[in-house]
């Protein structure tokens, strides 16, 4: 009936005044079109310390700034609640996001981190924790520039708050805090299209309980395929093949190092990992990071590296599942083992530990693996976004070496 078409007309309208408001924000900032003949560098040149803006942006009169500490409990909780209320849904709105406070706190506070970057605004009033947005410092190279910027991640408006400009001000109040460090390039990761991505992936799923995703209504079940049928298609061993393979320990942290700085070199951007990164990041913490290597019997060198990170997705009003427990793949060498097979221990390890899902992206050489290892296409995409940095030409997703949590 012509009142539904009006009704969708409307939302249509909505979703495009919204993607207008958004792109009039966008176009004041240094994040420009590719343009030929350009070089590669800074959009902007860094200005003295000085000349950064001193006293934080306007908020609305009844909101204020605050610095979260997420070393204080009480803090990351509420940080925790925020997020896990009112962040990232699928367009359906069936999951949410549901990062955990172990994970928030490994996530945010990596060596160097800023506390001045863990932003979040406050009600005046009660105090409740309405917003938030961090950085943190990272050393990733474009093609042969290793250039010092800030991973942005996490910006959460209440739902309560959208539609109220918020989302523009935290940007540009972090973008504030970033420049009072001296850091003057930052990179991101979206799933709605900004000015201008670096590359465009795709996130590929390889369902490990298929009956809950299918009950959960994550996937459906194929034509022509039953439950059982379906299960057995996606059954995996109960032991990893490849002899050697074991959880990564403190002992690998300089071999591992040495594998993935050999290894990321081939791809345009990429982090550049130093030892105390690797530690940091990449030691298994169960249910945040899970890393795994390959150690040759005989001479005992590390020969292959795999890691998955943890992040759960609240169901949204299912009866029967609360939480949808998602694996992510992280960073993944091989060089003695076939990928394809590192992969598939990988896996085994993730059903092992009772993940309903293992996720990844097309980027680096995932795309060797996924049909193989009965991955399918997921609907949503990530653009991955450099601030005030030109590139030359965007990125196919092979090229792209850095993967944001
Ligand atoms: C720096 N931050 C980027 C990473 C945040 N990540 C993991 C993310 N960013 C956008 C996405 F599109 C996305 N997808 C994973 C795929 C997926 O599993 N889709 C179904 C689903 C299950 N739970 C949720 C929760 C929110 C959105 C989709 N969900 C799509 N992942």
């Amino acid at each position: 009936p012509s009142s539904v078409d009006s009704v969708t007309r409307k939302l249509q309208k909505g979703a495009t005044l919204e993607n207008e408001k958004r792109h009039l924000f966008w176009e004041t900032q240094p994040v420009g079109k590719y343009q030929d003949g350009v070089g590669e560098g800074p959009i902007e040149p860094s200005q003295p310390l000085s000349e950064v803006r001193q006293e934080p942006y306007n908020l609305p009169s009844t909101y204020e700034w605050c610095t979260c500490d997420l070393t204080d409990e009480q803090t990351m909780r509420e940080v925790y609640t925020l997020l896990t209320n009112n962040y990232v849904e699928d367009d359906d709105n069936m999951f949410r996001f549901d990062y955990s406070v172990a994970f928030l706190r490994w996530a945010l506070n990596p060596p160097g981190y800023f506390p001045s970057w863990h932003i979040g605004v406050r009600a005046k009033s009660s105090k409740k924790l309405v917003a938030f947005i961090t950085g943190i410092p990272a050393k990733i190279r474009a093609h042969e520039t290793v250039v010092p910027m800030a991973e942005i991640n996490f910006l959460c408006v209440h739902k309560k708050l959208r539609s109220k400009r918020l989302a523009p001000v935290l940007i540009k109040e972090v973008t504030r805090r970033v420049h009072l460090e001296d850091m003057w390039q930052a990179a991101y990761t979206a799933g709605v299209v900004l000015p201008t991505p670096i590359s465009t992936c795709q996130y590929w799923h390889r369902p490990l309980n298929p009956k809950k995703l299918i009950d959960v209504g994550f996937s459906r079940l194929a034509p022509r395929m039953t439950m059982s049928r379906t299960i057995k298609l996606y059954r995996l061993p109960d032991e990893a093949a490849t002899p050697g393979f074991r959880p990564m320990e403190r002992r690998d942290v300089a071999a591992v190092t040495r594998l993935l700085q050999t290894y990321l070199a081939q791809f345009q951007v990429a982090p550049h990992f130093s030892e105390d990164d690797v530690e940091y990041l990449l030691l298994p913490i169960d249910n945040v990071i899970n890393s795994f290597v390959v150690e040759n019997s005989e001479s005992h060198e590390i020969t292959d590296f795999a890691s998955f990170y943890t992040l759960p997705s609240t169901i949204i009003g299912n009866q029967n599942y609360s939480l949808l427990k998602a694996a992510y793949s992280y960073y993944n060498v091989a060089t003695s083992t076939p990928l394809l097979q590192l992969m598939s221990d990988v896996l085994v390890m993730a059903k092992q530990r009772d993940y309903d899902v293992f996720n990844a992206l097309d980027v680096m050489q995932n795309e060797s693996f996924l049909k193989e290892l009965k991955f399918g296409p997921g609907d949503g995409q990530l653009h991955y976004y450099l601030y005030n940095y030109r590139l030359r030409a965007p990125l196919k997703p092979a090229e792209m070496g850095l993967v944001l949590l």
